[in-house]
């Protein structure tokens, strides 16, 4: 016997699907079926979703015992309690009604409705005998910005299958992304984004009075959610384009450091092969800054030596550095990072840079001297020590084939699409999480000139003139 066929509807669009057993059912067997679903149904919701069942049945009890007028009025009421609520405090009433409605909301209607469906179309679904499967969703978060999907796999699946798929799963669920994130064996959450939360620019954040270094706020990630930076322990590579943003992450991470800058516990050792350009609008926030080449070589030779006195004290007696006002911790920033490792005309100074450099990355982590570098170019023969950074941030990129080199192996298979941010979003990134297998999308918070001028004010490095001007300073290096 051939197969027989029904109409089955995705997305508005038709397609022809086998039909399945009881399609031909006559209209009395339907109805008796349908009871029984019903008997079966109406108890488990009961138990699956209490909440509502309370509701409902609170509802239907005052209807009846006091009439629907009673029911109006307490809904009226009700409705000013959560519209106040949301006025006065809009996080706390998002946290605790607006995003669990919207995940109830879109998890029924954009994803378990036409989910089995779904599966089938993007090749996610397989047979058994005459049975089809398909991965089953454990629950669905969502935010004003993006959908959290988790899944459960199929046996014989695994999360590479979606991360293959990701396209096809975006446009399927009318999102504008998906990324895949492997939350344990067999479990998965899958990422949908449905509003861009970083097509906006990121104004300034405000720098908490007491700077962790484990968690500068720099700017935010797709999800809503501020991204937070790790500097101690760890040396950070920007890499992006020209115009791709990477003064702002310097210049966000600058400001989150701000109140240690002020108050002595933290110095900021800037280097500007630019002539000074880029930085040093905020000379006044620097215990050094250099931005001629000789000057700059001894910059870098002296946080070598501060490393390894530095690591000679700590010897035998403690693996992890304290900062304090005596022992700062010391972030060297150094913007254009090719120039001093591939661009700089004078061979000598080249190479006293070049050993200055490594010591620095290779042995400063430990002992409170972190680096922070941007660069245009990330490969090797540019950055002969881009694997000294364990911290990589990736921005806009020219070739898709970059992103790896920045982010890893797979990463841009897995969803790091640096090659496809557009020159509009200037800040917008890939970032490596810890935790997190998966790329993560962020924007780099935008600091302008005048929160620069600000922030060199407010957060002037002790022995600074407060006011002090960038002409003051911009003459080779200075040392405070
Ligand atoms: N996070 C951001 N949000 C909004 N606009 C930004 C952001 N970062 C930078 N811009 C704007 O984009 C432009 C280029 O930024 P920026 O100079 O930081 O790029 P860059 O990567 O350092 O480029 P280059 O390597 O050529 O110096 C500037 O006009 C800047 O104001």
């Amino acid at each position: 016997m051939g197969v027989r066929w029904a109409t089955d509807r995705v997305n508005g669009d038709e397609y022809d699907v086998p039909r399945r057993p009881g399609d031909d059912d006559c209209l009395a067997v339907s109805l008796a079926k349908g009871v029984g679903l019903l008997a079966l149904l109406v108890p488990w919701y009961a138990l699956r979703h209490p909440g509502t069942t309370a509701f409902l049945v609170v509802s239907a009890w005052l209807a009846t015992t006091h009439g629907v007028a009673v029911l109006l009025a307490v809904y009226t009421l009700a409705a000013v309690v959560l519209g106040v609520w949301r006025w006065t405090h809009p996080s706390s009433f998002t946290r605790a009604v607006g995003d669990p409605f919207r995940s109830r909301v879109r998890g029924g209607w954009v994803y378990r409705r036409r989910w089995r469906t779904a599966m089938h179309m993007c090749g996610l679904s397989t047979g058994w005998g005459s049975e089809r499967y398909a991965p089953h969703i454990v629950r669905v978060r969502s935010n004003a910005f993006t959908d959290r999907v988790r899944v459960k796999l199929l046996m014989g699946q695994s999360p590479a299958d979606f991360e293959t798929r990701t396209d096809e799963l975006a446009s399927t669920f009318g999102a504008t992304g998906c990324r895949v994130e492997t939350v344990k064996p067999g479990v998965i959450v899958l990422h949908f984004a449905h509003a861009d939360a970083l097509a906006a620019t990121v104004p300034a954040l405000e720098p908490s009075e007491t700077v962790d270094l484990e968690a500068l706020p720099v700017g935010m990630c797709e999800s809503g959610d501020t991204w937070r930076l790790r500097l101690l322990g760890t040396h950070a590579l920007v890499v992006g384009a020209t115009g791709a943003g990477k003064g702002s992450v310097i210049w966000s991470t600058l400001r989150a450091l701000g109140p240690g800058v002020r108050d002595g516990w933290v110095q900021v050792w800037a280097l500007d092969p630019k002539g000074g350009i880029e930085l040093a609008l905020g000379a006044a926030m620097f215990t050094r800054f250099a931005h001629d080449p000789e000057p700059m070589v001894t910059v870098n030779e002296d946080a070598a030596t501060l490393v390894q006195e530095r690591a000679a004290r700590m010897r035998g007696i403690t693996r992890l550095h304290q900062p304090s006002p005596s022992e700062p911790f010391v972030l060297l920033v150094i913007d254009e990072l090719a120039f001093l490792t591939a661009y700089m005309p004078d061979r000598a100074l080249s190479k006293r840079m070049a050993s200055a450099l490594s010591v620095v990355l290779s042995q400063g982590r430990a002992v409170g001297v972190s680096v922070m570098g941007a660069v245009q170019d990330p490969r090797k023969e540019i950055v002969a020590v881009r694997d000294l950074f364990p911290t990589r941030i990736a921005l806009r990129l020219t070739e898709r084939g970059q992103v790896d080199m920045v982010l890893g192996d797979g990463a841009r298979e897995r969803g790091a699409h640096c090659d496809r941010i557009p020159e509009t979003t200037p800040g917008v990134g890939y970032v490596l999480i810890d935790g997190h297998r998966e790329p993560v999308r962020v924007r780099a918070a935008h600091v302008t000139d005048a929160d620069i001028h600000a922030m060199r004010d407010t957060y002037a490095s002790p022995g600074h003139s407060i006011g002090a001007t960038p002409l003051d300073v911009i003459a080779g290096e200075v040392a405070a």
